[in-house]
């Protein structure tokens, strides 16, 4: 394999230091020349020593002509060295790039690098432009929306001082209305935006203002190509746009099960190096009404109530979640119902394997072309489709369908640490009534490390569309039947004429209670996609990542039968493999291999 031609390559100096830059259609890379030897560690994988370092074109955020500064001869400190008027021009340029910090954290990192000649300056600033000019993924105009009430009410704040000074500097154009009202960006994206005009949509606020949007461009979406939302049957048409999340609420769930992070200036990066996830939506109806889309949870009992209570409490802001999770946890209600379900068939795993989903997701990547294949299998009605409904009936503390992991600061692993962002599915999970110190035993693994569906009263399946009935429209449903018979007389379950002790609790869609308690819900399989690229390995070999861009070629080996995930020669190949399937080009073009086995 060929190894890629540096397009530029010049001795330039960084602070005091010069370093030996080069720039290809993959890299910039900048290695001291004092002190850069590529060495072959005892491992066997090439390494290389501090002083080098090395950022892909496509996380190169912007490059910016700066006036030179030089150690004065007077005190050796540096100082902008005045230019003649004849002379004014510049001899330095700085590149801003994305930096990994802590936690899937990313910074906006700079580095000034001083030329001999301005010709030199000019040249370097020309061929890093036209690089980042191929760049098509990434967006130039966005339409933002904030909500100043969200969270902790800091997202007008937020945006002004962390998010707006880098969308400038990266050149990306920006339209930006603060919401007046709740479903203020929902109505306007539905009906007056001109979204023609824009690359992608950004919404600032929490999950309920990221709900706002989708609901906004999904419905747009299906009216410009004339289909009915309230159709249960109808295939949706997926969005054009992109969605971007700048987190300032008070769950961020959907922020941090994509990105890893519920960090502002982090969520503003993976926006202008245009990164993309798809992200499957559930659509909920009731009587063939069409109600509401959810991305993350429909919950049913414990959450539906949490948040009914909450709701209430939305002065106190983020904290209203526990002092309502508290509450709803001590009056330990539970619920009697009929759950039906549709399993999801073929390869794409089950809720309590360890496969979690991560950035270039294998299960995810087969679930686009599975639907590529089926294309006309979501207009096949329920009764056509292969595999059979399972029914539970039964009294439950709660009902939840996650269709992500639902991961947030909260609970760091989520509802269902092993759901895929894209593939078409959502995990069922019934809690059984159970004893509150059981119950809590649960709720306490969704903090910890220990299995939280490892308990007799809680099931999980992954399905790919399910009904819920609560008992008390049953009851409803028998009496009427009673009545018609003859009785004449028409009893409701609440007042318990029936004798049977049901009750109802509330859907949690999302974050926005349901109006009605029986739904029906259909995943639809990717049909938006955000600035996102799902949660990365951690970069366990950095050094080996950088250099292998440049030098090569280099051989991983791992005998696949002595293969565990915590070793460290396994994580670099795990974490090099997750790299290849998201930029499977890259690697080919470079001279990196990988072989197992
Ligand atoms: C003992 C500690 C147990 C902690 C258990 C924590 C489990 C947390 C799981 C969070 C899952 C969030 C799913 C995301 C849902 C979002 O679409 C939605 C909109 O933002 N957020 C909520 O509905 C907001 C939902 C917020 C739910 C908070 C629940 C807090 C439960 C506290 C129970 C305390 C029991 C203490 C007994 C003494
Ligand atoms: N200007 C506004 N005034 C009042 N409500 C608004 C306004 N703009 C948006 N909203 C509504 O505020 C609700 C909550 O907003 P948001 O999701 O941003 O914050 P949150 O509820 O604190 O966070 P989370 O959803 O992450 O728990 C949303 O459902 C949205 O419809
Ligand atoms: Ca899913």
């Amino acid at each position: 394999m060929e190894k890629q031609a540096p397009l530029l390559c010049s001795e330039l100096r960084v602070d005091r230091r010069l370093y030996e830059v080069t720039l290809n259609s993959m890299v910039l890379v900048w290695k001291d020349t004092q002190t850069n030897k590529k060495h072959i560690g005892r491992s066997g994988y090439a390494a290389v020593k501090a002083g080098s370092h090395c950022v892909p074109v496509c996380e190169i955020i912007a490059v910016q002509e700066k006036e030179d500064e030089s150690p004065s001869k007077d005190n050796g400190k540096w100082q902008k060295v005045p230019q003649s008027p004849a002379d004014s021009s510049q001899l330095a340029f700085t590149v801003f790039y994305v930096k990994r910090t802590r936690q899937h954290c990313w910074q906006c990192s700079e580095v000034t690098f001083h030329c001999s000649e301005h010709s030199i300056c000019l040249l370097w600033l020309q061929s890093i432009r036209e690089q980042l000019g191929l760049l098509t993924n990434r967006p130039k105009s966005l339409l933002v929306y904030i909500n100043p009430y969200g969270g902790k009410q800091r997202g007008k704040q937020i945006y002004d001082h962390k998010v707006a000074p880098i969308f400038s500097r990266a050149s990306i154009s920006t339209d930006v209305i603060v919401t007046e009202h709740a479903n203020h960006a929902r109505d306007h994206l539905k009906t007056e935006a001109d979204l023609k005009k824009y690359d992608g949509v950004v919404c600032v606020g929490g999950d309920g203002m990221f709900s706002e949007i989708m609901h906004g461009l999904v419905s747009r979406s299906q009216q410009d190509v004339g289909a009915d939302e309230n159709l249960t049957e109808e295939p949706l048409v997926p969005c054009k746009l992109r969605i971007g999340i700048i987190p300032a609420g008070s769950t961020d769930c959907i922020c941090y099960a994509t990105v890893g992070s519920n960090d502002p200036v982090t969520s503003a990066l993976h926006i202008i190096v245009g990164d993309s996830q798809p992200m499957d939506v559930c659509s909920v109806h009731s009587e063939d009404r069409f109600l509401r889309y959810s991305v993350s949870l429909l919950g049913y009992g414990f959450y539906g109530d949490v948040l009914t209570d909450s709701e209430r409490k939305r002065w106190m802001g983020p904290a209203r979640y526990d002092i309502s999770g508290v509450k709803t946890f001590l009056s330990h209600r539970y619920y009697e119902g009929t759950v039906s379900f549709l399993p999801a068939e073929g390869n794409l795993g089950t809720p309590r394997d360890k496969a979690q989903c991560r950035s270039g997701c294998n299960i995810c990547r087969h679930s686009v072309s599975d639907k590529l294949l089926n294309k006309d299998e979501e207009s096949v009605s329920d009764a056509e489709r292969p595999g059979t409904w399972t029914v539970i009936r039964g009294k439950f503390l709660a009902i939840n369908a996650a269709s992500m992991s639902c991961a947030c600061p909260r609970s760091p692993k989520g509802l269902s640490p092993s759901a895929h962002l894209a593939d078409g599915t959502t995990d069922l999970i019934l809690v059984r009534k159970c004893s509150r110190i059981d119950f809590l035993r649960h709720l306490l693994r969704h903090t910890n490390k220990s299995d939280q569906f490892d308990h007799s009263f809680v099931e999980v399946y992954r399905v790919k569309q399910f009904r819920f009935s609560p008992r008390h429209l049953e009851c409803e449903s028998e009496l009427d039947l009673r009545e018609n018979r003859g009785s004449g007389k028409h009893f409701l379950c609440q007042q318990r004429a029936c004798g049977c002790m049901a009750s109802r609790s509330n859907w949690n869609c999302d974050g926005e209670i349901l109006p009605h308690t029986a739904i029906q819900v259909r995943v639809h399989c990717q049909l938006i996609t955000l600035f996102a690229r799902g949660i990365e390995e951690q970069p366990v070999f950095e050094d080996l990542y950088a250099h292998s861009w440049l030098d090569g070629p280099y051989v991983l080996s791992c005998p696949i039968k002595n293969y565990s995930p915590s070793s460290p020669a396994n994580k670099k190949l795990i974490y090099l493999t997750s790299l290849w399937m998201r930029h499977n080009q890259f690697l080919e073009e470079t001279n990196l291999h990988l072989v197992f086995g």
